[in-house]
């Protein structure tokens, strides 16, 4: 072999061994290769079986092919069917059954029963019992599982959260129906009345939702214009700013927190746009109204308009093919929506609910109506709330809270003011326990309207709630100004328990105090510009005290009332803006005048009788509300009430104290009589009833100091001796029988009758009583003064027992002391003097009557009055009696059977008294 050939064949061999080795290599790399092919298949492939879902797996014709050929891949397939069978079981076993029992249950009824149940039966829920919490739309399915069971779908609505739809152009008229369908749920679940629909739709004028157009004629479908959203928008934010200052008063979330019958009806605005967005303002509108609206029962259903709110709200989308998805159940469960309701019953539905409604409307609504079905179930933490009337058979309502503190009402004579508040006063007390709710009553009327709440002879009935009557005090004007002192106090002992705990408002206090009692108090005061009269210190005082309260009141559950018959004329009430300010409550009857805020609300002129406009925002038209009050005095109306409430009153209630001003007070039934005591050593003495709350006596005491001597001025023997009788049985009530002597001395012929029935009420008694005319008088006074003087200058030893001198008329007997006695050179004059001089520190007291100031001061050294240190003036002018009082008798002006009462070691100012009638001789 030649050496060329040699070289060949080893280059030869060279290529063979690298050709075999690279075919290793290669074969090498082409097993690792589909090795990895087929890993890459597997992981492809379980990817898209659990991404996808095994039924795609299954349902592509490739995949399927490769499975075939595959082991591998359809070991893989039958293991995530296993997988899925397991992961579905709980929900396959019970998940379908539990969703329905759940949306049976909470959505019951119309909610979400099938049509044929309900469809043309006009509801009769009123909120009462709950709102149902998922309106159905369909039946839903949960895509991939491994056997497919259908479930109902429902979504929240009213109160919860607002409904947006959209749709294709393909599925618009699914979109209809479902919309369709939930109105017709929702307004054959309530009472007629309690949803109304709005339809704006950017399309069509009509043609959107035909099978509802029947309740139009009702009152419950108003369709929009498409040109103007603005009126719609408008609308529904008028009535929540209205809801807001109305119905939701401090402390009430919304309206569905008020608790009880719904008293707001819900409004339903549906809105269907072309998928294009509003104009911006609209949109912003729409916005407000749906951050706002849930609270006051304003639902938006919103359909194919790009929007988006910041509140709760839930979404349908319904695909061209007509299934759709919700947020409620989310994008795996595909939603076939409830059918169309039967065309021909949707019409018909919708009339029955209008006749219904109609029916409801024209019901001529009466006290009873206004009533709730079980007394006393609500609680005033956050403020009081109560219908007063009706508005189209539906209730309006009268709200005081922190919020709309006090009310004023308004309206002539004979208007229907005094049978409006026994409507609101009424509504009140049903609802609401004596232990929540006080009221004071004062009525300046010259009839006694109020009466009726106090026990009387021919009903002994009470109203619990009734804590103070008065009636008959339209002469009386402090009696206003003690009721007000009596709240201004009240306010400030619940100010200062708020303090304690750290808190501000009564509600809260309540939090903090769950066992103390905290009412609210309902002060009403009828024909109070009576209170405002004269322009005087009553006045002043009236208005200052009115001041605090209106302005401090409302935070400690506090609230005022007052009506009148002509609230213009009120100087203290309009010229004082921190006063009026308060009154946010205004109610109108017909004709009254300024009430509501005149010239531009004037709705109560036009306003037909037996009907009031209720505003709660200070009178501003937006606010008004009218309603129809029933009538609530004729018998069997409030007067069955209070029977039946009085009926159901706490045990240890006690009857409301009663102020009338045509009574005189009974000297023995007063409690501040019946607790005086023997062995008192500075007795009190009881003049009369002074005009306060509790109905107190006028005292002064009589302990051993100059000065304590009573004068009693007036020309009239009868008022003043309701005061002299009163005054020497109180004492004689703090005296054993003998202890004390009371010596009586009548100067005047008319006054007879009364000294000799207290002499005989004193010796029957028990008590050591004597009795005197003129020709005693003399003898009386000197015997008295010489046993003082004897004390005086230490003649005699043991001390004077008590010595009580009542004289009437001692004007009478002045020209007869004058008299100088001719051996001692002293007048009887002197002896009176030295009496009043000297007779107090010796518990020896003269309590005299006097026909004039004059003659009173005859009786004194001249220009020395100290030693009468107490004084009750009838009739006189009160500029009379400067030289005895403070600047502010001056005011004083005389009206029968009261006089003025001052004592100056006690007083800074003085007090309207009543002189008592002091019973029978026995
Ligand atoms: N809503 C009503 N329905 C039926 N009758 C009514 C209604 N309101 C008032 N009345 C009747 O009208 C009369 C006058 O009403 P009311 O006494 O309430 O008026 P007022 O404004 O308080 O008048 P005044 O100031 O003169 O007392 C009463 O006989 C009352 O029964």
């Amino acid at each position: 072999m030649s050496r060329r050939d040699e070289r060949r064949r080893k280059v030869e061999g060279s290529f063979e061994e690298f050709r075999d080795a690279v075919a290793a290599a290669l074969g090498n790399a082409s097993r690792e290769l589909r090795q990895l092919v087929d890993e890459r298949a597997r992981d492809m492939f379980e990817i898209m079986l659990r991404g996808e879902g095994v039924d795609r797996a299954q349902d592509d014709p490739v995949l399927a092919k490769a499975v075939k050929k595959n082991k591998a891949l359809e070991q893989q397939l039958v293991q995530a069917l296993i997988d899925r069978v397991a992961a579905f079981r709980e929900w396959s076993e019970g998940g379908p059954d539990r969703l329905a029992a759940l949306v049976n249950a909470v959505a019951p009824g119309p909610a979400s029963w099938p049509p044929e149940a309900w469809l043309g039966t006009p509801g009769t829920a009123d909120g009462s019992e709950g709102v149902p919490e998922l309106w159905r739309i369909g039946t839903g399915v949960v895509r991939g599982a491994p056997e497919p069971r259908s479930f109902p779908v429902a979504v929240p609505l009213l109160d919860h959260s607002h409904l947006h739809v959209s749709s294709t152009p393909d599925s618009r008229q699914a979109a209809d129906a479902l919309v369709e369908n939930l109105l017709l749920r929702l307004v054959s679940h309530f009472q007629p009345g309690l949803v109304h629909v709005h339809v704006w739709d950017v399309n069509q004028l009509t043609g959107s939702l035909p099978g509802l157009y029947p309740l139009t004629r009702a009152g419950l479908l108003t369709v929009h214009d498409p040109a103007r959203p603005q009126e719609l928008l408008d609308e529904l934010s008028d009535h929540i700013r209205r809801v807001h200052t109305g119905v939701l008063v401090e402390g009430h979330q919304s309206v569905r927190s008020v608790g009880g019958r719904r008293t707001e009806p819900w409004r339903v605005a549906v809105l269907f746009g072309n998928r294009q967005v509003l104009k911006e303002e609209h949109q912003q509108q729409l916005q407000r109204v749906a951050r706002n609206g849930l609270a006051c029962g304003v639902q938006l259903i919103i359909v194919d308009i790009p929007v988006t709110v910041n509140s709760p709200i839930e979404t349908v989308t319904i695909h061209p093919d007509q299934t759709a998805t919700c947020t409620m159940t989310g994008k795996h469960v595909v939603v076939t929506l409830d059918p169309p309701f039967p065309r021909t019953a949707v019409p018909r539905a919708c009339a029955a609910i209008a006749d219904k409604r109609e029916e409801r409307r024209m019901r001529l609504s009466t006290f009873q109506d206004l009533l709730p079905e079980r007394f006393w179930q609500e609680s005033s933490a956050s403020g009081v709330v109560a219908p007063v009337g009706y508005h189209e058979g539906e209730p309006v309502h009268v709200a005081l809270g922190d919020t709309s503190p006090h009310a004023l009402i308004g309206g002539p004579s004979g208007s229907g003011k005094t049978n409006f508040l026994y409507a609101m006063l009424g509504s009140l007390a049903a609802r609401y326990h004596p232990d929540e709710l006080e009221l004071y009553l004062l009525d300046f009327k010259e009839g006694v309207s109020f009466a009726q709440f106090a026990p009387g002879r021919k009903d002994p009935t009470w109203l619990p709630h009734a804590r103070l009557v008065g009636v008959n005090v339209n002469t009386d004007r402090e009696f206003g100004v003690a009721l007000l002192k009596f709240l201004a106090d009240e306010m400030r002992r619940r100010a200062d328990a708020a303090k304690r705990h750290e808190v501000t408002k009564l509600e809260q206090l309540r939090e903090e105090d769950p066992d103390g009692r905290w009412p609210r108090i309902v002060a009403v005061i009828d024909e109070f510009q009576y209170l405002f009269g004269e322009r005087d210190g009553v006045t002043a005082q009236a208005t200052q005290l009115l001041e605090d309260v209106a302005r401090r009141g409302r935070s400690q559950g506090i609230h005022l009332v007052l009506s009148s018959q002509d609230v213009s004329g009120i100087e203290g009430f309009w010229g004082k803006s921190a006063i009026f300010e308060q009154f946010t409550v205004r109610i109108a009857l017909p004709k009254a005048r300024r009430v509501l805020a005149e010239p531009q609300n004037d709705a109560a002129v036009e306003l037909p009788r037996w009907h009031a406009v209720v505003n709660h925002e200070s009178g501003v038209r937006p606010g008004n509300e009218v309603a129809r009050i029933p009538d609530t005095t004729s018998k069997g109306t409030f007067d069955a009430l209070q029977a039946e409430l009085h009926r159901r009153r706490p045990p240890d209630l006690a009857e409301p104290i009663l102020f009338d001003g045509s009574k005189v007070p009974s000297l023995q039934s007063l409690p501040d009589f019946q607790s005086l005591r023997t062995g008192e050593a500075n007795p009190t003495v009881l003049l009369g009833q002074v005009i306060d709350v509790a109905g107190s006596a006028a005292k002064v005491r009589f302990p051993r100091t100059p000065g304590r001597n009573i004068a009693v001025i007036g020309s009239l023997p009868e008022d003043a001796a309701g005061v002299l009788g009163g005054a020497a049985l109180s004492l004689a009530r703090q005296r054993e029988p003998g202890e004390a002597q009371f010596s009586l001395a009548c100067l005047a012929e008319d006054a007879w009758p009364y000294a000799e029935k207290l002499y005989k009420q004193l010796q029957n008694a028990g008590h050591s009583a004597e009795l005197f005319g003129l020709e005693g008088i003399r003898a009386l006074l000197d015997g008295t003064a010489a046993r003082l003087t004897a004390s005086v200058t230490g003649e005699t030893g043991a001390p004077l027992p008590p010595h009580y001198l009542v004289v009437y008329a001692v004007d009478a007997a002045h020209t007869l002391l004058e008299n100088k006695d001719p051996t001692t050179r002293t007048s009887g004059v002197d002896s009176l003097r030295a009496v009043l001089k000297h007779g107090p520190e010796n518990r020896t007291h003269l309590l005299g009557w006097w026909r004039g100031v004059q003659r009173l001061k005859n009786s004194l050294p001249p220009g020395q009055y100290d030693d009468i240190g107490a004084w009750l003036a009838f009739d006189v002018q009160g500029k009379e009696l400067i030289s005895f009082g403070p600047e502010q008798v001056m005011s004083w002006s005389p009206r029968p059977h009261r006089c003025l009462f001052f004592d100056r070691f006690e007083h800074s100012r003085p007090q309207v008294v009543i002189p008592f009638d002091t019973g029978e001789e026995s």
